[in-house]
């Protein structure tokens, strides 16, 4: 089992709305995968099929080549943290995990080590309806865990963590990435996660609207680069096999990965400089472009409240 995931012409409607619209990708294992859009995208809506919670309209997804609900070994295979909040707020985080691990056939201890793994052993004797949004999706992931999954998926599960959480989750999920596994987290904004993840895929309105590396979606490297003598400046970059534009706002725009090899062009030429920094996109620009007006729980209202169905959502 490779623990690769495998979504092909993916489509969900409830009645006539079409929540998820021949939706295609693959997530492979090693790698943090993000999955970006808006509110309301479709983003749960496809995890959930992909967890056969919910019977996909049309279209397949698989895990090692093989569907959630015939997955011989569901709890080593996959682990999944959908919601943060749906823990008894009378029973303890010790507890709660201590029923998941019984049921998994696996011993009590479980429950403590998760604990420690995701770093709130503290909280085995607090009654999880105490917990804070951050523990809460700590408790989630330790559940998430309890199997040794080599697919992880996790809906928003920076949702509510402050800024060292957020640290912290990144760094566990590398660590977990390293050892092999498959990681699919979602999220509504791609600037939570962009320092997090190496693909990702963005959907909009059910659909795929846009797939790749983190890096891909960032674009080349660009420098800019500015000098009162700018056409000089030009010629030797481009002599030096550089490609050069006039940059928005003035100056030059080269592809390049550092700004110490045209820094070191203009001096060797006796071109001044008088400024110069690296560019990226702005992703959260790109984001906003790539999904604008998208969010339909803000559109049409008759949609907004469309009576759930299965799954009760
Ligand atoms: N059971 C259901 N019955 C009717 N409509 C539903 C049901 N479940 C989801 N929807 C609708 O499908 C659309 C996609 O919802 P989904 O929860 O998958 O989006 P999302 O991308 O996860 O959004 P969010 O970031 O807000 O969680 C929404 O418009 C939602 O109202």
């Amino acid at each position: 089992m490779d623990g690769r995931i495998d979504v092909r012409n993916l489509s969900k409607s409830f009645g006539t709305f079409r929540a998820v619209d021949d939706l295609s990708f693959s997530v492979e294992p090693g790698r943090i995968t993000g999955f970006l859009g808006p509110n309301g995208a479709g983003k749960t809506t496809t995890l959930r099929m992909v967890l056969g919670l919910i019977k996909p309209t049309s279209g397949t997804a698989t895990i090692g080549g093989t569907p959630y609900t015939q997955l011989t070994h569901p709890i080593s295979t996959v682990g999944a943290a959908l919601e943060a909040t749906n823990f008894h707020p009378g029973r303890t985080g010790r507890d709660h995990l201590r029923v998941i691990a019984s049921a998994a056939g696996l011993p009590d201890s479980r429950a403590d080590e998760l604990l420690t793994l995701v770093g709130i052993p503290a909280a085995a004797r607090k009654r999880a309806g105490g917990y804070s949004m951050g523990m809460r999706q700590r408790l989630g992931l330790a559940a998430a865990l309890m199997g040794d999954p080599k697919v992880l998926i996790l809906d928003e599960p920076a949702n509510g963590l402050d800024p060292e959480g957020i640290r912290w989750l990144r760094g566990f999920l590398r660590h977990l990435a390293s050892e092999g596994k498959t990681i699919l987290i979602s999220s509504h904004l791609l600037a939570e996660v962009e320092q997090t993840v190496d693909d990702v895929i963005i959907i909009a309105n059910g659909r795929a609207v846009r797939q790749g590396t983190i890096d891909e979606l960032r674009g080349e490297k660009r420098v800019r680069v500015l000098s009162p003598q700018s056409d000089r400046l030009a010629r030797a970059l481009s002599d030096a096999g550089l490609q050069v534009r006039p940059a928005e706002g003035g100056g030059l725009s080269v592809i390049a990965d550092e700004t110490a090899q045209i820094g070191e062009i203009a001096y060797r030429a006796g071109v001044p400089v008088h400024e110069l920094h690296s560019e990226r996109a702005d992703l959260e620009q790109l984001f906003f472009q790539l999904t604008e007006n998208t969010n339909r729980n803000l559109g049409d209202p008759a949609q907004g409240f469309a009576a759930p169905q299965e799954g009760g959502r």
